[in-house]
């Protein structure tokens, strides 16, 4: 996969079927976006593109400084690569690329840039300045320069129509088990495992530390059901998302412990994948009652595990 992060030297050589939107999640909806991109490029020998905007256009929009995402750039363009797209554009969404006229990113970057022959969007989707382009008026032109449009008619999940604001509001309610069911894949965070204070390990249940990045949405402070991969392979554990307040933490770290594993994961990379939640994090008066708390989450998060 090529991946591009100007626009000014972007000039695609061979056809394209072009995906456009924002992707945050890569959902159920978009997933059904980008077979259709991935079938009709395949059907026409072209190339499959997806143009995406980093920063995401509500960080740049939004008078909310503080917009969290479903997912890091990062592992977007991982989970892209992973189904085979061909480009993938990141095109720097500043306040002077948000008031490009729909026609013209249409004429000038889509057709000439990208070199389109095929648009593949959502129902909803809206573009160009004061988003005056829809998916109606994106078909109109597209139709006189002969492009094709293929618009995906509304994705829904037990009668709700799936989108990325949507599974925003399930991961911030901690409803995690929701939130793995419209995404298509649980919610994970990645990162590197860092050095704790070593008191798990006193306790006898060691963890694996990571930060999790800034832009990340976060569910609740608790203790989750975990599945976790490194290094290709997926281990069951339980993590406590928290500030350690027993301990009077402060910043939120993701804390996992691995269950029959006593490898070194120091600096190593996790994925953590949210399967189910536990409870909220709770400041005990002890760290023996803390410990014996966490036994019995052990037992839960095992009985849930043993499931999948
Ligand atoms: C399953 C599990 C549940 C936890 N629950 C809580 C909790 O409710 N309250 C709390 O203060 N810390 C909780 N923790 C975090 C522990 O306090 C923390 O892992 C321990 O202090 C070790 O930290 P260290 O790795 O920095 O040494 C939990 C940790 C795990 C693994
Ligand atoms: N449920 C869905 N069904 C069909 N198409 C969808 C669905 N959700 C998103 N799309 C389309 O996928 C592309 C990318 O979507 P985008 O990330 O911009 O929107 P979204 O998922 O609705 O996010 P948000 O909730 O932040 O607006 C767009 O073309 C959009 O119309």
């Amino acid at each position: 996969m090529k991946i591009y992060h100007e626009l000014s030297s972007l000039q695609i050589a061979n056809c394209t079927a072009c995906g456009i939107g924002n992707f945050d999640g890569i959902h159920k909806g978009h997933q059904k976006l980008i077979k259709e991109l991935l079938r009709s490029s395949q059907l026409r020998n072209i190339d499959s593109l997806i143009f995406t905007f980093e920063p995401h256009p509500s960080k740049v929009l939004s008078s909310d400084n503080n917009v969290k995402f479903i997912m890091t750039p990062n592992q977007k363009q991982q989970i892209m690569k992973s189904y085979g797209i061909d480009h993938f554009i990141l095109a720097p969404f500043t306040l002077e690329f948000s008031r490009i006229n729909y026609k013209d990113f249409i004429y000038d970057i889509l057709i000439n840039k990208c070199n389109a022959k095929v648009i593949v969007v959502g129902y909803n989707y809206r573009f160009g300045y004061k988003s005056e382009g829809t998916a109606h008026t994106l078909k109109e032109i597209c139709h006189k320069e002969g492009i094709d449009t293929i618009i995906i008619p509304p994705v829904k999940y037990k009668g709700q129509i799936i989108s990325s604001t949507f599974i925003r509001n399930l991961i911030e309610k901690g409803d995690m088990k929701s939130a793995a069911e419209f995404l298509g894949r649980p919610f994970t965070v990645e990162g590197f495992v860092q050095h704790g204070n070593g008191i798990g390990k006193k306790l006898g249940f060691p963890t694996a530390n990571i930060l999790p990045e800034q832009e990340l949405i976060l569910p609740p402070r608790g203790v989750y059901a975990v599945l976790v991969r490194w290094k290709d392979n997926i281990y069951k554990g339980v993590a406590n998302l928290g500030i350690k307040p027993t301990f009077n933490g402060d910043s939120i770290w993701l804390e996992t412990h691995l269950f029959n594993f006593s490898k070194k994961l120091y600096g190593e990379k996790l994925e953590v994948m949210f399967i189910d939640n536990l409870r909220r994090e709770i400041k005990f008066n002890t760290a023996e009652a803390l410990a014996m708390q966490i036994q019995n989450d052990f037992i839960r998060a095992m009985e849930i595990l043993k499931l999948i």
